[in-house]
């Protein structure tokens, strides 16, 4: 019913946005992405932390394009490398790199180390374009495997050992890592008060009123 509401899923990574569009489908709201509209400014992700950087998305996006926005800061937080990469995950090997070549890279840093232990770490941010924002945060911990395996996902997730399911994040489907990673649970927060998201959103952005505008029925 409530389908004319839309939420612009504020990310340009592919990966990101199949599992975000699957765990939001059943609500009763629009999903659009980026590609949807023209093109806008990439947002300079330069905060120093997960939040900093998806406020930074959700509410840059939502005031270019004037519709409710959702965003997604994610990493890697490797505990041999003090938190490293962490928000710097994506720009980790350059920043023109494949995921191919984050991971090797990461697996070089690794090498030797006998601690692997790691987590994922996500930060949601839901913003409205006149600036306030909700936030939700999800972890998953895991260790670094020695070589990459799996093909499913994308990202850090052949290198990802989920250990509780003997498999790395790469190994799993798209279904079975939602159920267990830190996107996964940041989102089912989001699912768990969905009308509570809507309702703020309405607050924030309540329908312009229309002056000077009679029905027919008014009108002399
Ligand atoms: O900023 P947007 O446009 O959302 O897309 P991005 O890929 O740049 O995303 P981030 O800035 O949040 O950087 C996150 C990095 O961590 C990686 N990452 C995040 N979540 C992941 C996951 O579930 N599996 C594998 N890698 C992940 C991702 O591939 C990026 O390299
Ligand atoms: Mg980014």
């Amino acid at each position: 019913m409530k389908r004319n509401r839309i939420l612009v899923i504020a990310t340009r990574n592919k990966g990101k946005t199949a599992e975000i569009r699957d765990l939001l489908d059943a609500f009763p709201i629009s999903i659009k992405n980026l590609d949807d509209f023209g093109p806008i400014p990439e947002v300079v992700e330069d905060g120093d932390t997960f939040d900093e950087n998806a406020y930074k998305k959700a509410s840059f996006t939502a005031r270019v394009l004037g519709y409710p926005a959702l965003s997604d800061d994610s990493g890697l937080v490797v505990t041999a490398l003090d938190g490293a990469p962490g928000v710097h995950s994506a720009r980790y090997a350059g920043p023109d790199a494949s995921d191919a070549q984050r991971c090797s890279k990461l697996l070089g840093e690794l090498e030797d180390q006998p601690d692997r232990s790691a987590a994922f770490e996500c930060v949601i941010s839901i913003a409205v374009p006149t600036g306030p924002a909700l936030t939700y945060e999800g972890r998953c911990e895991g260790t670094i495997a020695h070589a990459p395996a799996g093909t499913n996902g994308f990202g850090y997730d052949p290198i990802f050992f989920y250990p509780p399911l003997d498999k790395t994040f790469a190994q799993l489907t798209m279904a079975e890592k939602s159920r267990v990673s830190h996107r996964g649970k940041a989102l089912r927060e989001v699912q768990d008060e969905f009308d509570k998201v809507l309702k703020w959103i309405d607050q924030q952005m309540p329908a312009p009123e229309i002056v000077g505008c009679q029905s027919p029925s008014q009108q002399g």
